[in-house]
């Protein structure tokens, strides 16, 4: 499905015309909320918000706690633009139009790409509510094939085989535990690895099991792709999940995960999520796109 369409250079250029026609901003970091974690756009000044349906190219969020909606402001001096809503796999989009407000973005001139997501833990160390810096990530669908930069390469956006090694911000991952320091939240804040899975459904016991004993430490069924994207044309990349269950590993534990709950931990978690975030964003350096470390 994902291999057979391709958005051409143009219908991405045309998206962000349009957008930098309604707008004044010009955003230099774009933020992806995750399930039930949309609230972070509430912290933008200024706000010009479009509904998804509303810009041309865009797809729709079918997923409840994806609002849908695309909200320009601006935070402690940096112009932001955040999506109150991703768009996933398993909602039958391709992997391309997944990815499709990334390369927008990029093109309206965004530096830093900040995603966010809710995710089942697998570590052992991971409660419900404590927030998982993303170190790096396994692209199970990746892995065999489904990707988004499958099908010819746009040379205009970045290089046929980019390397992802690194497609994490060292430096923005050590900012964001210095930070988390500094507000006292290292009880609930630490690194990890995030693994994409396909879903929609969460996981079997063996399946959690495979992915423990693989050393991934939270689960869920977003990100890799937009972070291979960003990656591709040379954005720079912030992840964090909110751990909002732990995937259960033993037969013998009645425990079993609902997206209702998902979202209730992702509200109640909102605060902090927003606090780690909204400092983030004021000490990230903007560098007029080259690149360079905080
Ligand atoms: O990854 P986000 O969009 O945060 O959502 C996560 O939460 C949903 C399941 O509750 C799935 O869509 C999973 O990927
Ligand atoms: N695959 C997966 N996605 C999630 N999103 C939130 N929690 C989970 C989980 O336990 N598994």
């Amino acid at each position: 499905m994902h291999c057979t369409e391709q958005i051409s250079h143009d219908e991405y250029q045309k998206t962000a015309d349009w957008l930098m026609s309604q707008t004044k901003h010009r955003p230099q970091v774009a933020i992806i909320c995750g399930s039930g974690l949309g609230m972070l756009a509430d912290t933008l000044k200024c706000q010009d918000s479009f509904a998804y349906s509303d810009i041309p190219g865009f797809p729709q969020s079918t997923v409840q706690g994806h609002a849908g909606r695309l909200v320009f402001g601006e935070l402690k001096g940096k112009t932001c633009v955040c999506m109150q809503g991703r768009f996933h796999m398993y909602e039958g989009h391709s992997l391309c139009k997944t990815t499709f407000p990334v390369r927008v973005f990029k093109l309206m001139g965004v530096e830093t790409l900040i995603v966010t997501n809710a995710a089942g833990s697998l570590a052992d160390g991971l409660r419900p509510g404590d927030i998982m810096i993303i170190k790096d990530h396994v692209n199970f669908p990746g892995l065999v094939g489904l990707n988004p930069l499958c099908g010819p390469n746009d040379d205009k956006f970045g290089p046929r085989f980019p390397a992802m090694s690194g497609c994490y911000d060292k430096a923005l991952c050590c900012l964001a535990m210095e930070i988390a320091k500094q507000q006292g939240v290292t009880s609930f804040v630490q690194e990890g690895v995030y693994a994409m899975v396909g879903g929609p459904n969460f996981e079997s016991i063996a399946e959690a099991r495979l992915l423990h004993r693989l050393g991934v430490d939270a689960v869920g069924m977003s990100t890799a792709p937009e972070v291979v994207v960003a990656t591709h044309c040379g954005l720079r990349v912030f992840g964090l999940s909110l751990i909002t269950n732990k995937v259960v590993k033993s037969y013998d534990d009645p425990d079993s995960v609902n997206h209702d709950g998902v979202l209730e931990v992702g509200r109640l978690r909102s605060h902090s999520v927003q606090q780690l975030v909204t400092e983030l964003i004021s000490r990230i350096e903007i560098n007029n796109n080259t690149n360079n470390a905080v």
